[in-house]
């Protein structure tokens, strides 16, 4: 069960945001902001975040060695190291924003001896198979796979936070984000391809037949969400699922970043209903599958620079928007103070 946000602090904030010394409506979105934030924080005009703690969840696809991807499974281990060193994309944009941030090893097809084994600690396997063949993981894999998503949601909100961050790192993963989504929404395949990583026409070709013949196969299995996740989802994804569904319901915001996490997203509202109010997206990727599940969710993003990375890093550059959004609420004067 998932308790709404406050009505009280949305009538509250909205009531503020249309009596401050602005002409009505000139915020624009970033009013919209503030009142979300106000209504997840359940206050009228509560504290910018400060405790923002984003998780990467990294996993190898095993479609990845079909031809779906510009890049070799490899890299994604090789990501992983540069997430633990501190020099991945996001984790000079984390730094820059003061955001916490750490990357977890749930499905990548290799291991990290050298590296902190808590980076391991909730690995359900090593890639996946290829999922228009043969199912991506077991059942059991995929509902361990959730609840190491909401174990790893505890950690972060016993640690303090005040706003999540759900990032992926997994080369092959927008094939998997794209047929999930579909598979979600009812969607074809031609409807949520993308390039990813930058593939050519050719490449675009072989990604949507894999998505095409993937849907065919999972077709009758969209009724319950971890069948589906295990018939075409990933261990990866699946976690990040879990950590939203999780943050939800322990009433913790979840900003989100694009096509893999936004199908994480539209899974945890099929896990549990009610999550969506949740959440706000951090930007619209150039994937079309995130598209059609930010409109399903009912959210708009706020950046739109042509962003394709993945690692959360829409989502932790929208973090100064979602902290301006709530100190123009609380710290601007109201027009009838100064007239
Ligand atoms: C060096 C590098 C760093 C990345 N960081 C995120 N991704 C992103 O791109 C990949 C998804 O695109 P596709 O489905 O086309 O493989 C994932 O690894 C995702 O995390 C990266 C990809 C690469 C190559
Ligand atoms: O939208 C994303 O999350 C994305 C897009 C391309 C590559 N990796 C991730």
């Amino acid at each position: 069960m998932i308790t709404p946000p406050s009505q009280d602090a949305r009538t509250a904030a909205r009531d503020r945001l249309a009596a401050l010394a602005i002409p009505t409506g000139a915020l624009g979105r970033l009013g919209e902001l503030a009142v979300w934030w106000s209504s997840v924080r359940g206050e009228a005009t509560p504290a910018p975040p400060s405790h923002v703690r984003a998780v990467v969840f990294a996993g190898d696809h095993g479609v990845a060695a079909h031809g779906v991807s510009a890049y070799p499974s490899a890299v994604t281990g090789a990501m992983v190291r540069a997430f633990a060193s501190g020099v991945a994309g996001t984790s000079v944009l984390a730094r820059q924003h003061d955001v916490h941030l750490r990357v977890l090893d749930l499905g990548v097809d290799g291991d990290f001896p050298d590296l902190d084994p808590a980076i391991g600690a909730y690995k359900i396997r090593r890639g996946t198979e290829p999922f228009h063949l043969a199912d991506a993981m077991t059942l059991d894999e995929a509902r361990r796979a959730v609840e190491a998503g909401a174990a790893i949601a505890a950690e972060e909100i016993a640690a303090g936070a005040d706003l999540l961050i759900g990032g992926d790192m997994g080369i092959g993963d927008t094939t998997t984000a794209a047929v999930l989504t579909a598979a979600v929404l009812g969607l074809p395949a031609v409807e949520v391809v993308g390039r990813g990583t930058g593939i050519d026409d050719e490449g675009l070709r072989v990604k949507t037949e894999v998505i095409d013949t993937a849907l065919r196969r999972a077709q009758d299995r969209t009724a319950d969400p971890i069948d589906l996740l295990s018939a075409i989802g990933s261990p990866d994804i699946a976690a990040q699922a879990g950590f939203i569904s999780a943050a939800a319901q322990a009433g913790v915001p979840v900003l989100l970043d694009g096509a893999i996490a936004t199908a994480a997203a539209l899974v945890a509202e099929r896990l549990t209903p009610g999550v969506a109010p949740w959440l706000a997206a951090g930007h619209r990727s150039t994937e079309g599958a995130q598209w059609h599940a930010l409109k399903d969710l009912g959210l708009e993003p706020l950046l739109d620079l042509g962003m394709r990375l993945g690692e959360g890093s829409g989502a932790v550059t929208a973090v100064p928007l979602v902290r301006s959004a709530a100190l123009l609420l609380s710290d601007m004067a109201l027009l009838s103070e100064i007239l």
